[in-house]
């Protein structure tokens, strides 16, 4: 009898089961991926998105000097996962066909890191994308900031090794993808925040997220009215895996030009969290760079990437995560 679909076999032919073989740790899948600082806040959440496809088998290096295995929790044991602890400042050989080089031990040794991986890529052919950060731009003298832009980074200042260190590993990146043909991807990421963020490593929306739901004072910097643009790591992932999979080598800038004071984000904070929060104004550190926002004109045309969630939207979803590893529930 016809079926209401056409498809006559329909009733009579359950779809077939996949093979055993399909679920063995031997099954070979069509893209073996490595993910170096996987189980830190941006690599976990690239993992999930990657494990998604059943096409892809990921393979995360991580020391756990940041991350945990906690935010991988759900991919451990699983067939098409493996996850190694290894720090990138020493050799790996593994088959793979791309690296997202996420890993980034404090500066300077996060240029051997990149070393090493670009070692790796050259060995196994693999393609290799490193995300580097808005910092490179340093304290910026044109705004928003584009690719083209060269930088204003004090080369012996309190974060120069993370920006002088993040500026050598593209360097590298592309000496070697001039001398060895390595295919390369570079993103330029800006400050990102969501679930899963380490909740005491400093940065601001973590800090103001903490200090609204303990019901301490709300900690901006001085002056306050210096500038950033915060992205949702859900975007950031999309980002990063349209770059990894385009055509171009970048950079490409990936974060949200939405932008906003420190004063601004404690308010946003502060109306959404906790009303009756104070708001402190604290000393700063030297070099803080006072404005910062992507011009994101190459993503969107080369990537056709742009990002999707709005900082009021994404608070609450980073909310309900710090709610439950913080312990302190809604009605409180
Ligand atoms: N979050 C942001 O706003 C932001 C902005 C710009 C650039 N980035 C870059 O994105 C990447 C990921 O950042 P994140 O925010 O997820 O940080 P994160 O600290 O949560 O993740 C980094 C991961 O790398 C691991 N790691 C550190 N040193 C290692 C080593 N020597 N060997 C192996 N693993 C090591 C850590 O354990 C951690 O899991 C970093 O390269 C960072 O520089 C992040
Ligand atoms: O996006 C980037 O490229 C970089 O962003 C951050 O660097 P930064 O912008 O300094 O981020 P935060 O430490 O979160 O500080 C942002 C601003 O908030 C201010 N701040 C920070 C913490 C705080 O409690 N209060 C506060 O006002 C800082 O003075 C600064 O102006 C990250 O720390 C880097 O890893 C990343 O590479």
């Amino acid at each position: 009898m016809a079926q209401p679909n056409g498809d006559h076999n329909a009733a009579a032919k359950p779809p077939p089961t996949p093979s055993p073989l399909r679920f063995s740790k031997f099954f070979q899948s069509n893209m073996r991926i490595l993910v170096t600082g996987g189980a830190g806040f941006i690599g976990s959440h690239l993992v999930d998105k990657l494990m998604e496809n059943e096409k892809n088998e990921v393979i995360v290096a991580d020391n756990y000097f940041t991350g945990s295995k906690d935010n991988l929790k759900k991919w451990i044991g699983h067939p098409r996962f493996e996850l190694i602890r290894h720090d990138v400042t020493e050799p790996l050989l593994v088959e793979v066909d791309q690296i997202y080089h996420l890993a980034c031990p404090a500066s300077p040794t996060n240029v051997i890191g990149t070393l090493n991986m670009l070692g790796l890529a050259k060995r196994v052919g693999a393609r290799i994308l490193l995300t580097s950060t808005s910092e490179v731009y340093g304290d910026p003298l044109i705004h928003p900031q584009e690719e083209s832009y060269w930088g204003n980074v004090n080369p012996i200042g309190v974060r120069s090794c993370y920006d002088e260190g993040k500026r050598v590993a593209e360097t590298l990146m592309f000496d070697y993808h001039r001398q060895h043909g390595i295919e390369i991807r570079i993103a330029r990421i800006f400050n990102t925040y969501g679930p899963r963020m380490n909740i005491d490593d400093g940065r601001v929306v973590s800090n103001f997220i903490a200090q609204a739901l303990r019901n301490e004072p709300l900690t901006v910097q001085a002056p306050g009215t210096q500038t950033r643009s915060f992205c949702y790591v859900s975007d950031m992932v999309d980002g990063l895996m349209k770059l990894m999979n385009g055509e171009n080598t970048g950079p490409i800038n990936i974060g949200n030009p939405g932008e906003f004071t420190m004063i601004e984000l404690a308010e946003n904070v502060k109306e959404l969290i906790n009303p009756k929060v104070e708001i402190k104004m604290v000393e700063n550190t030297p070099d803080d760079p006072r404005q910062r926002k992507p011009n994101i004109t190459k993503a969107r045309e080369l990537l056709k990437w742009e990002p999707k969630i709005k900082l009021k939207d994404g608070l609450p979803l980073m909310e309900e995560d710090f709610r439950l590893r913080l312990g302190v529930p809604r009605n409180n």
